[in-house]
């Protein structure tokens, strides 16, 4: 079970920044809840759309609901033209975040957010268009084509991969995309939702918000550690490499990606669920190797460091057996967490007060302005 830990000290470790009704990380009784529901209930369950309607919307919806809002959200995954043209003039070694970061961007310019009760709308057509900005800039970018951006799978998992492969996607890999979007989808103030309530929090529009979120969740130390768990584990050949190699970096004291947590201290509660699948996903292809080599990482980062891996870590593995380019996985992120962040906005701007914290001055005491020829 998860545990919080003691907290202290930089980063705002520990100190209480707002409130929220979202969602409870690290507490007793359950690691993370969505709106009082256990993640681990919501990816057993759920579909990811039921998750993002609960998030969005307050509840979880009836038959009726989730039937008109999938149905709705298909309708809206069509990308304008003007975006797919500056898509296409983005060049193929763009990172894929700086892709998504831009799409959205430019999306705010060409949809705008006119007032706050457009909010919901916006965050439905967002949800319903990322898998085709990001496949529709890979595919043209990287094989020429122009893809349809439509399709008609039923979940938003099934459109991406269906956009990317360009077919009809299996059955265990629509539902591993449920259950991935399910577990990414919210995470209380981590650090690209805090970035997206503090831009909230000036009154501005909600693709702002997205956007400035897309730039802090792109760092390894945040999303992008499942890019880099995968640059990790594709290195070795074997699990007994792979521990050889790993003491080493622990030597020199090199940070691991897809371990260690800044709320949990034992595990992360989404890492048995994505691990179980990715092991799956492992028989289904007949890997010897990757998911070996994770575990045999996942093991010595516990006996060496009591370090955890986090949500990221079985992620790497699981995407890459499902055919997906590493490039493109912290996108896949977005695609989820654009939920959650989306939910922050609408809880800040309900009892908004510009978040303005002070600092500890640490530079030079006051002193006389010196002229420049005097320097
Ligand atoms: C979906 C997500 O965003 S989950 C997070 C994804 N990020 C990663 O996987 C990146 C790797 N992990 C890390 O960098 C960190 O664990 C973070 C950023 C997640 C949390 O940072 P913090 O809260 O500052 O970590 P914490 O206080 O637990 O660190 C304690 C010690 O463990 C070390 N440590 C923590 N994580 C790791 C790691 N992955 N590899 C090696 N050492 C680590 C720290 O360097 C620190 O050592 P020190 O006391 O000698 O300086
Ligand atoms: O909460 C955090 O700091 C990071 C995290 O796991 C997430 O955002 O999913």
């Amino acid at each position: 079970m998860a545990e919080a830990k003691v907290l202290s000290g930089a980063g705002l470790r520990g100190q209480v920044a707002g409130q929220t009704a979202l969602s409870t990380v690290g507490q007793a009784g359950a690691g993370l809840t969505y709106r009082g529901y256990d993640v681990r209930d919501l990816a057993a369950n759920a579909l990811f759309e039921e998750v993002a309607y609960l998030l969005l919307y307050g509840e979880l919806p009836n038959k009726a609901q989730l039937a008109e809002y999938q149905a709705r959200l298909k309708t809206l995954r069509d990308l304008p033209q003007a975006l797919k043209e500056v898509l296409e003039r983005i060049p193929a070694n763009a990172h894929p975040m700086d892709v998504m970061r831009t799409g959205c961007s430019v999306l705010g310019t060409l949809e705008q957010e006119l007032n706050f009760d457009q909010q919901r709308d916006k965050t439905d057509r967002l949800l319903a268009l990322f898998p085709a900005v990001m496949c529709y800039w890979y595919r043209f970018s990287h094989h020429g084509v122009r893809i349809d951006c439509t399709s008609d799978e039923d979940t938003i998992g099934g459109h991406f991969l269906h956009l990317l492969h360009g077919k009809k996607p299996s059955e265990l890999h629509v539902k591993v995309m449920n259950v991935s979007l399910i577990l990414y989808a919210e995470h209380e103030f981590n650090a690209s939702t805090f970035t997206a309530r503090v831009c909230a929090s000036t009154l501005s529009d909600l693709y702002s918000c997205v956007t400035a979120a897309i730039g802090s969740l792109r760092g390894p130390l945040h999303g992008g550690a499942n890019e880099a768990a995968m640059e990790l584990i594709e290195r070795f050949q074997s699990p007994q490499e792979a521990v050889t190699e790993l003491l080493k970096m622990l030597e020199r004291k090199d940070k691991i990606m897809g371990f260690g947590h800044a709320i949990y201290k034992e595990s992360d509660p989404r890492n048995e669920v994505i691990k179980g699948w990715s092991k799956k996903l492992a028989d289904e292809v007949g890997d010897k190797v990757l998911y070996p080599v994770s575990e045999a990482i996942d093991k010595t980062m516990w006996e060496q460091k009591k370090l955890f891996p986090n949500a990221d870590f079985y992620h790497a593995s699981a995407y890459h057996f499902m055919g997906i380019p590493t490039k493109l996985f912290t996108p896949i992120f977005v695609c989820s967490r654009l939920t959650g962040w989306a939910a922050h906005v609408f809880e800040q701007r309900a009892n908004n007060r510009i978040i303005r914290p002070s600092a500890e001055y640490t530079g030079v005491e006051q002193r006389a302005y010196v002229p420049i020829e005097k320097r």
